[in-house]
């Protein structure tokens, strides 16, 4: 297939309505495969036949529907990194290209992504840029599947080259016994003492095996900047050189060439773990990816037969059997059975389905059998969509890495400055004219300081930690939303369906003495029939429970924070709260409109009005989710304010505050004023995360330093949130500050590990006190060992 995927960004959508024109534009294009257009992200996401269309189609067609294309993002898988260094330059290579709007690029992932103006560049420009600042570069979708495993090819190379070098590098490590006075009784065959034999042993190492250090200092240096290979180059090339003319003048003892060649195999050694640890940072995520089955039982015709995933389509007809795993999101269309989600939304207790309940791709089904019907399939499933948010989470960068970034920038100019200071003071001032210990010393200065440990220390506990938060149904959707939940102190939750569970049922129809009571119930239903809202949705279940068909409803407007206004027969009728009513000036029945009683009890209280009289007062009670006042006490602990933020009224609100033991509440607030009040506490000072289901939530979500969106809740609100809670219950509020605690207390860990190494290292080698293959032994740990405690939040339990 010559299928290709494109992040297209869109500017004037106003609002979804836009985004479904374009989508719908781009679906009927002849070519297209897939198109889904994200209002809030302003991104269209396209799949389509690279032969049958381009992409300069594609974006006259998105103009001819009125919007404008701003520009393009393109994905680049990178190899040949070594440091922060690296990364930073090619980062500073590309946003300096004409027409890029912005580059990223992750050492750690091994990632570039940039964002251009497609009118001038192409993704292949970025390729030849890359390459020309010596590394290696592939564009993302271009990469056959099944090798997008580039780092295990990696990871082998690397090994390969490792074990090579040691083997040149052991008989030199051997000749270094007859150095010290305690090892000198051991035996050493002659041939080795020949300083011919070594310097040919070194040769292989240093040219043959380090070339790729000198490669990368040239490519460096060319681009006016250093990285870490420009010190090993450096510090390898000055005892292999020294020792080479030692060699040439005649002199057989005091040779330097298994220095070279231990520093060499060691820094090998030390990539080797480095490679083997970072691909472990991406294990949820491929974790992730290998829970989706490859196989599909279709039913055709009566007859049940097995399939490829990749053939399924919208609308097939599947049969999941016992114990098996469900292939793509689906609805059930009959069979009873409960199925574990725990993969999608970390919550261990499997959930029962039956008819018109919705399965989800990588979800295994437990006992029953069921027959579903496939609603999305391949990309568009919820496990796609998890594994993109996460891949995304990971690939973009933590504000506190900007830092790091700068300093290994400037490290490496300063650290060779630092080297020739050492050289300098040791041979003229310490011990004069001892070119060897100067020498000696100013190699383990260059090694020691090499900064690679910095570099490495916030992209992999970002990894580590969100692919941690995933397993456990919590999506960041930043690495910068990651960093900076911890730094919340307010949180504020919405009411319906997100404290409570949002499925409201009526308790109360009070009507007018002398009204038809049942008629009225059957009006207020088909009045409510078209309303999303979930109080809406209890009235009309109502209803049905009473009569079997509701009136015909002319027409149907919602009020947002008010209620509806519905046409039936000849009647307007109107439903919703005190002041809809006093708004359209219908005064209220005396008799039916004392609400204090059911307020008190934690009923939403609301009032119809036909043709312009008050006729009856309904009462709707929506129960706490149960894990609701735990999670509010959980959330007192953690030091938290909690705040209930909702459009209902201010008594029926307090008695469910007080439920679930939140003292504060800011009730009776319109939909489109939410995100005020947010953005008023945020002028308090406060650090306001935001935690809601709804659309109405969406613009406060958007506002919040954090928005957290219930998984249960509207895409909308997702897609304006920062975080996705996929079980939809309020423990993971808590749990997604615990878990962004736990990260940037690793990050720190790791930031000041790697300073402190570099930073006490120095002055020690400077000293003369480390043996050069010693530093290069430090250096390879310090690696390995920052990689390893960023692996260790991939076991962090936030609860029993
Ligand atoms: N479809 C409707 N039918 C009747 N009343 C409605 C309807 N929609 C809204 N209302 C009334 O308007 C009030 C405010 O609604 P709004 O959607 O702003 O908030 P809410 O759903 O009560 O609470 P939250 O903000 O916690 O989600 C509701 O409490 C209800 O009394
Ligand atoms: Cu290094
Ligand atoms: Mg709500």
């Amino acid at each position: 297939m010559n299928e290709k995927k494109m992040d297209i960004a869109i500017t004037g959508m106003t609002c979804a309505a836009c985004s479904n024109r374009v989508e719908k534009g781009l679906q009927r294009m002849e070519g297209v495969t897939s198109a889904t257009v994200n209002f809030a992200t302003e991104k269209a996401i396209v799949s389509f036949d690279h032969e049958k269309i381009d992409v300069p189609a594609i974006q006259e067609k998105i103009r001819s529907l009125g919007y404008d294309v701003i520009k393009e993002e393109a994905d680049f898988q990178i190899s040949g990194m070594t440091c922060a260094a690296c990364s930073a330059r090619i980062e500073k290579g590309l946003s300096r290209m004409e027409g890029v709007h912005s580059a990223n690029v992750n050492l750690a992932l091994e990632t570039g992504n940039v964002e251009f103006d497609p009118s001038v560049l192409q993704p292949k420009d970025f390729i030849s840029k890359i390459r020309a600042l010596g590394y290696e570069a592939e564009l993302k979708g271009d990469i056959p599947e099944g090798q997008e495993d580039h780092r295990q090819v990696e990871i082998r190379k690397k090994t390969r080259l490792f074990y090579i070098s040691a083997a040149f590098s052991l008989p030199l490590l051997w000749t270094m016994f007859s150095h010290f006075s305690f090892t000198s009784w051991m035996y050493v065959p002659n041939f080795l003492m020949n300083s011919y034999v070594q310097w040919a042993l070194a040769t292989v190492v240093q040219f043959g095996i380090g070339r790729m250090f000198y490669k990368g200092a040239y490519f460096s240096l060319r681009n006016k900047s250093a990285n870490m290979d420009v010190l090993v180059a450096l510090g390898t090339s000055a005892a292999y050189f020294y020792s080479v003319y030692l060699v040439l003048s005649g002199s057989a003892h005091g040779l330097y060439f298994e220095t070279s060649a231990v520093l060499i195999t060691l820094i090998l050694l030390g990539k080797v773990f480095e490679a083997r640890a970072k691909g472990h940072s991406s294990d949820a995520i491929k974790k992730l990816m290998g829970l989706q089955p490859t196989m599909a039982v279709l039913e055709r015709d009566g007859v049940a037969v097995d399939i490829p995933i990749a053939d399924v389509e919208v609308g097939n007809i599947l049969v999941i059997r016992p114990g098996a795993s469900i292939p793509v999101d689906a609805e059930v269309i009959s069979g009873t059975s409960a199925v574990n989600e725990s993969m999608l939304t970390g919550e261990s207790l499997p959930v029962d389905k039956t008819e018109g309940d919705t399965v989800f791709a990588a979800t295994v089904n437990a006992n029953g059998s069921l027959r579903v019907r496939a609603s999305n399939v391949g990309k568009d499933t919820v496990l796609s969509n998890i594994i993109r948010v996460v891949e995304q989470a990971q690939g973009s960068k933590a504000p506190i890495q900007r830092l790091a970034d700068r300093i290994s920038g400037i490290f490496v100019p300063i650290v060779v400055g630092i080297a020739i200071v050492t050289f300098l003071v040791w041979y003229f001032v310490v011990a004069p004219g001892e070119f060897a210990v100067a020498l000696t010393s100013t190699i383990a200065v260059l090694v020691i300081a090499c900064p690679c440990a910095l570099g490495l220390a916030t992209p992999t506990s970002i990894m580590a930690g969100s692919g941690r938060a995933a397993e456990q149904g919590i999506l960041f959707k930043t690495a910068e939303a990651m960093e900076n939940t911890k730094a919340i102190d307010t949180v504020v939750l919405d009411k319906t369906g997100t404290i409570t569970k949002g499925t409201p049922e009526v308790t109360d129809f009070l009507v007018v003495t002398g009204s038809p009571r049942e008629q009225l119930i059957a009006m207020a239903a088909a009045a409510e029939s078209d309303s999303e809202h979930p109080v809406a949705k209890a009235i009309t279940v109502y209803g049905l429970e009473l009569v079997s068909e509701l009136p015909v409803v002319k027409h149907f407007e919602a009020i947002p924070g008010y209620g509806i206004k519905s046409v039936i027969g000849a009647s307007t009728v109107f439903m919703g709260t005190r002041k809809l009513l006093a708004n359209n000036e219908i005064t209220l029945d005396a008799t039916i409109s004392d609400a204090k009683k059911l307020e008190i009890d934690g009923k939403t209280v609301m009032y119809m009005a036909v043709s312009g009289s008050h006729v009856a007062t309904l009462a709707v009670a929506d129960t706490l989710k149960d894990t609701s006042k735990q999670a509010v006490a959980e959330l007192h602990a953690l030091g938290l304010d909690v705040i209930m933020l909702t459009g209902d009224q201010q008594r029926t609100a307090e008695a469910i505050a007080k439920d679930a033991g939140i003292e504060h509440v800011v009730a009776e607030v319109l939909p489109d004023k939410k995100a005020e009040v947010i953005a008023s506490l945020q002028a308090q000072g406060k650090r306001v995360a935001m935690v809601g289901d709804g659309i109405n939530d969406a613009p406060a979500l958007a506002v919040a330093d954090i928005g957290m969106a219930m998984g249960t809740g509207t895409a909308v609100a997702m897609e304006a949130a920062d975080v996705t809670l996929m079980h939809g219950d309020l423990l993971g509020v808590a749990d997604t500050i615990k878990m962004s605690r736990v990260t940037v207390h690793n990050i720190k860990q790791n930031l000041f590990w790697a300073l402190a190494y570099n930073s006490i290292g120095i002055p020690i080698a400077a000293a003369g006190l480390l043996a050069p293959w010693v530093a290069g032994a430090a250096m390879a740990f310090s690696s390995v060992s920052v990689v390893l405690n960023a692996l260790r939040l991939q076991r962090v339990k936030l609860r029993d």
